[in-house]
């Protein structure tokens, strides 16, 4: 389903998941080529393995090893993160705690560790030559390690099939999954030492024997070599027959489902497409997923609204056209911004960046909300603080879009404000004169819609809990006792000290309502709120 927006967190996930690849997030220049393998280093003698099958397995190890669809415990929550659960001889090799270190860097209080965790199966598969998944979004991490139960080589028919079905997946179901799984990857000498020899393979400094011969694409091969009875998958060929797992779960139905899945490489995609997909959505019973993230057409992001020096509002901000071409020179973009009175401004925008997602099967381009090609050097647009801005509406090639009436609604009342600004600085880092002393203090202001009554204003920041969760520290500003008018009396500016050289967004409640800017701030951007005052301090320094 296609959400409305603003929503933070699913506007979040639908980007990690639809624009992968922009500037921006560079979330699949992981699996960028396929045979990308990060290992922690770049030592580019290790070949045999890649991040890509290395994500799918951990999805798998921290879904199905501990996921009871009986009393709905488990399931994909992130819980293969806590050392306990790595240890586990089920979970030998290094691969979990590769594909986490990758991870981690992306969440963010809206992006869970275990949504990451499915959107990088996503990713991987959808990469790497498969189909398209469903995904999605509103995983839970879990505050501690789940029970063992990831079904191992050496065990037998009846307790593989058993411990699909306590996850909720039938023995044909097992038999895809399986099968799915392991069109990616193979098993590595150094964790199992019993399955697989050193290979003193060039191909394979990492000695790992793959499950088909494109171990690092998406295709039915793992299938086709089975029929064909010329696969060197190690679980169906291995010396040892204990842990030839892949040859009892493939036979178990007399070939039958292995059989349709070499036939027909359409029937496995779609196969492996709805099964990915179930895996990735069993989940503990608490855990309430949101509807399958599709991409919203028409979609404004990093909408930036703050009030200048010059007492102007200044907006700033792209706009992404999903899956169309990226340069056609005859498409035209405004933006139309509807002010509070119901005035409505119309600026021209220009083509910014692309994004792209699918291994580049869809590219989006986003058109910037100012003239600047360079995103970090973004322009702005002024506008009247009286006027303010209540929704944008896009007109694309003629026809405006808007959310089927509802337009796309701003947040302007509670804004950050450009008079912020540093009043006390420490010693610079080095002796170095040259060194800019480092902020210890300053202000932030914040300005308020005048006649908007928030119940609340704050300061947020985004921390890592205990548990490596995602959490967002709160600070109260105090409402002023004397409001200081902004804006020509359109705002009024709340204040507060800051003393480190954090990152925050502004947050508040207003009828009921709890918002936060997209903009984030830090003492390290702002200058001193006395010019003079540094450099005086600075002479001083120096002629001590
Ligand atoms: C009875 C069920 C299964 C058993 C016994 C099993 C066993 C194994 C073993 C022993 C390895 C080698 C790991 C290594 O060397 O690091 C492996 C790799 C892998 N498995 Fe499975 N597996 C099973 C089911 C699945 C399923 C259902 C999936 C996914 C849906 C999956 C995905 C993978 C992937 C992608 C790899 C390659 C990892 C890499 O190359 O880094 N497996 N499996």
């Amino acid at each position: 389903a296609v959400h409305t927006w603003p929503s933070p967190k699913l506007d979040a996930l639908e980007a990690q998941r639809w624009d992968q690849d922009d500037t921006i997030n560079g979330f699949s220049s992981f699996v960028q080529p396929c045979t990308f393998f990060i290992h922690g280093n770049d030592d580019e003698s290790e070949t045999g393995r890649a991040n890509g099958p290395d994500w799918i397995r951990t999805a798998f190890h921290d879904i199905m090893a501990t996921h009871n669809s009986e009393d709905g415990t488990g399931g994909l929550d992130a819980s293969i993160r806590f050392a306990e659960e790595q240890s586990r001889p089920e979970n030998a090799g290094t691969g979990f705690q590769n594909t986490l270190d990758v991870f981690i860097a992306f969440t963010t209080r809206h992006v869970s560790l275990a949504d990451l965790i499915a959107i990088g199966l996503v990713t991987a598969v959808e990469n790497c030559g498969g189909p398209q998944i469903d995904l999605r979004g509103g995983r839970i991490d879990a505050a501690e390690p789940n029970a063992p139960g990831v079904p191992e080589p050496q065990g037998d028919l009846n307790a593989h099939i058993a411990s699909f079905k306590k996850q909720g997946f039938t023995q044909t179901e097992m038999i895809g999954l399986v099968a799915c799984g392991h069109s990616f990857g193979g098993v590595e000498h150094k964790p199992f030492p019993e399955i697989v020899p050193e290979l003193n393979d060039p191909n394979s400094t990492l000695s790992v024997q793959h499950f088909d011969t494109t171990f690092d694409f998406f295709d039915n091969k793992v299938a086709t070599e089975y029929i064909a009875g010329t696969s060197q998958n190690p679980l169906l060929v291995g010396a040892n027959d204990t842990t030839n797992s892949d040859k009892r779960i493939f036979a178990s139905d007399g070939n039958k489902t292995m059989a349709s899945f070499a036939d027909s490489s359409e029937l496995f995609a779609s196969t492996c497409a709805s099964l990915f997909a179930r895996m990735l959505d069993t989940v503990p019973k608490d855990v309430k997923l949101s509807d399958v993230i599709d991409p919203l057409p028409v979609k404004p992001s990093e909408v930036q609204i703050v009030l200048g020096t010059n007492g102007k509002l200044q907006l700033s901000g792209v706009v992404r056209l999903f899956n169309v071409t990226v340069d056609d020179p005859d498409r035209t973009v405004h933006l139309l911004i509807d002010s509070h009175s119901g005035e409505t401004t119309t600026t021209t925008l220009t083509l910014d960046r692309f994004s792209s997602a699918m291994g580049g099967r869809v590219q989006s381009p986003f058109y910037a909300f100012n003239q600047s090609q360079d995103v970090n050097h973004a322009g702005v647009i002024e506008l009247d603080p009286a006027q303010g801005l209540e929704k944008m509406r896009f007109n694309i090639n003629g026809k405006v879009e808007d959310q089927g009436g509802v337009g796309f609604k701003v947040e302007d009342g509670v804004v950050f404000s450009e008079t912020s600004c540093i009043t006390t600085v420490g010693a610079a880092a080095t002796e170095d004169d040259d060194d800019d002393p480092v902020p210890v203090a300053g202000k932030f202001d914040i300005a308020v819609r005048t006649g908007l009554t928030p119940t609340r204003v704050f300061l947020e920041q985004e921390i890592k809990d205990s548990i490596n969760r995602t959490v967002v520290k709160e600070t109260d500003v105090e409402r002023p006792a004397q409001p200081v008018p902004a804006g020509d009396g359109a705002y009024e500016i709340w204040s507060i000290q800051v003393k480190d050289a954090n990152t925050y967004t502004i947050g508040a409640e207003i009828n009921g309502g709890k918002f936060s800017t997209v903009d984030t701030h830090s003492l390290k951007e702002l200058t001193a709120c006395t010019p003079t005052k540094r450099r005086v301090w600075h002479k001083r320094r120096t002629g001590a």
